[in-house]
């Protein structure tokens, strides 16, 4: 295959660069000023494009590569990719689910933990030198809280599944009832699972429906002592809403690997003790990464040698 052209976004963990380098023809976005300064050499070459939660296969990036056949995205969600531009070319799309699952939802309860018990709070504590000379201030239980989740897909189930096991009851919001859902309770409506929670966790995909679906209304419906956590994607929260409520106390605290305008930061959230940050690796570990990229190049592999596509988006 080492005569197909694969266009690669962004550098991406695992070496997944060398990976594509040993099997095809492989050409680095980033070594270019842009998609125009690629493509007026390069594009005819290229047959396939990978890219992933932070880099986009737009509607000018798929325009510019004419012989485009695939597109496959070193992540779950395939937010980043114009899936209406990808179908109307006839253009195959593959993501990496299963493999991440279990990351991603230790991720939300490690962030659920870390609010309620101040971990990095008391780490800081220590660090500085502070346990000498006080007492680190109470925090508060997570075992046995509401928990509701937003999205009962691969990674909402296996967060749901983790929430139980620390005695928390869970409930969830999602298009339709779950009858694989056993006794974790069904709101049809976001409001009326906020209402109900101690705790929010979203862990849906970013489409049109679920822009914003977390807006004021939900946020004050969880309440001042209330707690969400995103692994989604940061527009599925109103980030405007989510800091003044913060910020004003309306709500209690926030653990968000996911923001809405990658990388920055609302600079209000930087200085909240009630609100832990991470910079959207909730499924960057060795292991997992590895997978990923093993998994986007199995489906380039199986396109190529026109075998069925492992994980297919389209
Ligand atoms: O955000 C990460 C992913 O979609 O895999």
């Amino acid at each position: 295959m080492k005569s197909v052209g694969v266009l690669m976004a962004i550098p991406m963990p695992s070496n997944l660069a060398e990976k594509l380098a040993n099997r095809f023809n492989l050409f680095k976005l980033w070594t270019y000023s842009s998609i125009e300064a690629f493509s007026e050499t390069h594009a005819d070459s290229v047959r396939a494009f990978v890219c992933d939660a932070k880099s986009c296969a737009d509607a000018k990036t798929i325009d510019s590569l004419p012989n485009l056949e695939i597109v496959s995205t070193n992540s779950v969600g395939f937010d980043k990719i114009d899936i209406g531009k990808c179908r109307e070319r006839g253009i195959r799309v593959t993501n990496t689910p299963d493999v991440l699952t279990d990351d991603v939802a230790d991720h939300a309860i490690g962030l659920a933990l870390a609010v309620f018990r101040k971990i990095p709070n008391s780490d800081g504590f220590v660090k500085n030198g502070l346990w000498k000379h006080s007492h680190y201030p109470l925090t508060t239980k997570f075992s046995g809280k509401e928990v509701g989740v937003v999205g009962l897909g691969r990674i909402g189930s296996a967060i749901a599944k983790r929430a139980a096991a620390f005695g928390c009851p869970v409930s969830y919001h999602s298009r339709s009832q779950k009858p694989e859902a056993g006794s974790y309770k069904y709101y049809p409506n976001i409001l009326d699972l906020a209402a109900n929670s101690q705790v929010l966790v979203v862990a849906c995909a970013l489409t049109e429906q679920t822009r914003h679906i977390v807006n004021r209304e939900v946020i004050d419906a969880l309440g001042p002592k209330g707690v969400i956590v995103n692994i989604g994607r940061g527009p599925i929260i109103d980030e405007l809403e989510l800091v003044s409520a913060l910020v004003e106390g309306r709500l209690g605290g926030a653990g968000l690997d996911v923001f809405e305008n990658e990388p920055d930061v609302p600079e209000e959230l930087l200085s909240l003790d009630n609100v832990v940050l991470t910079p959207h690796v909730a499924s960057d570990t060795e292991e997992t990464c590895k997978d990923m990229a093993d998994l986007v190049i199995a489906n380039l592999e199986a396109h190529f040698s026109g075998k069925p596509l492992l994980t297919p988006v389209l």
